[in-house]
């Protein structure tokens, strides 16, 4: 028997995760084509193979190359994974838009929402791409440092069609990969949004010394507010106790390569937040995201303590030390509201 042709993947952003997933992608034997906006990084990957920047050190598939040109590199996609931060999201997809060939599905690894709009980014993209495009979340616990160096690693893919989830976990899946697959997009997309606030708080709390008690304290109870606003929003429970939410929530929040939990250490510690991202020199996606997930919580009326102390802690209208106070005087409660599993 004939094996199938892999699929040719365009993978839509060059910072750390966009790098892990094409050489993942790469190493599994498709033609994989990596595209980045700063063309001196792009020809130094393509010189090297190696992301100096963003995972140095760690050699990347011969196969694997890397453009300037996303024309190019879009136009001859079976498949398009777009990798940039939430904040160039939208800009990314209508750049991407006139390129994609009528086969290709579009999926993303980007985690947050539309900043400003608090959209899904589902909705962004079914708004830019069109309702009739296939198009899937990829989400999960999954540091891009431990992807590219072949530690085993799982995540999920979500999506309204089936056959297009399949195919995008068909590419990820591999001997040190498992890739799952789910029909959830909001709570996939509202799990992974969500760890990175709450990474937030576990990194103040550890940055102060507070304890191991209160990391898993507020770990349990942050699950919590992901299961409360997920319901209000119409997710699937489930998919928060999975991959999408429960697994990267310990993951982010207990695991010093977040650069969300790296955030909260250095405010737990003193630092200014200005200092602190400027310091981790990547994406820190809380620092937009808090505000997004308030806006949800809002709009649907659902009370997130954590969430709000972060958001407010990151806006500076709090110090760490008020936001811890203010947690703890709150209120007993029952640990679950009445129907939260339903
Ligand atoms: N790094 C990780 O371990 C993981 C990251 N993610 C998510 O992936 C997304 C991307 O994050 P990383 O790659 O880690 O960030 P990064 O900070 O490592 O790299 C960001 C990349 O996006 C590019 N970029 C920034 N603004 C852009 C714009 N306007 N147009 C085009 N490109 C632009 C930068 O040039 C850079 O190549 C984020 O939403 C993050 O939450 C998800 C899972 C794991
Ligand atoms: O999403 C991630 C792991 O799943 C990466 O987390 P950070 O963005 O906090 O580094």
């Amino acid at each position: 028997m004939v094996a199938p042709a892999p699929a040719t993947v365009a993978v839509v952003g060059a910072g750390s995760w966009g790098t892990a997933l094409a050489a993942l992608i790469a190493r599994h034997g498709c033609t994989t084509v990596l595209w980045g906006r700063d063309a001196t990084g792009i020809a130094a990957i393509n010189a090297h193979h190696e992301n100096a920047r963003y995972l140095p050190g760690i050699a990347l598939p011969d196969m694997l190359t890397a453009t300037t040109d996303l024309a190019a590199c879009v136009g001859a996609a079976d498949l398009v994974l777009v990798v940039v931060p939430s904040h160039a999201f939208a800009e990314t997809l209508r750049a991407v838009a006139p390129h994609r060939p009528a086969r290709a599905g579009v999926a993303w690894a980007t985690k947050g929402f539309e900043p400003g709009s608090g959209r899904f980014l589902h909705e962004v993209a079914a708004e830019v791409l069109g309702e009739d495009v296939p198009l899937a979340v990829v989400t999960g616990p999954s540091f891009a440092k431990e992807v590219a160096l072949g530690l085993p690693t799982a995540l999920t893919v979500h999506s309204d069609d089936a056959a297009f989830a399949q195919a995008v976990a068909d590419v990820l899946h591999g001997p040190a990969f498992r890739a799952y697959t789910g029909d959830d997009m909001l709570g996939a997309e509202l799990g992974g949004a969500m760890k990175n606030v709450l990474a937030v708080a576990t990194g103040v709390a550890d940055g102060m010394q507070l304890g191991l008690n209160a990391r898993a304290g507020l770990i349990t109870r942050g699950l919590n507010e992901m299961l409360r606003l997920n319901q209000a929003i119409g997710g699937k429970a489930e998919t928060l106790m999975g991959l999408a939410g429960l697994g990267d929530l310990v993951l982010t929040c207990t695991g010093d390569l977040s650069r969300n939990r790296r955030l909260g250490l250095a405010l737990g510690r003193g630092q200014s937040i200005a200092d602190a991202v400027r310091e981790i020199g990547q994406v820190v996606e809380s620092v937009q995201t808090a505000d997004e997930v308030m806006r949800q919580a809002d709009k649907h009326g659902v009370e997130l303590p954590i969430s709000s102390a972060v958001q407010q802690v990151l806006h500076a209208e709090l110090s760490p030390a008020e936001g811890l106070k203010l947690l703890l005087s709150r209120e007993q409660k029952p640990e679950y509201p009445a129907g939260l599993f339903g």
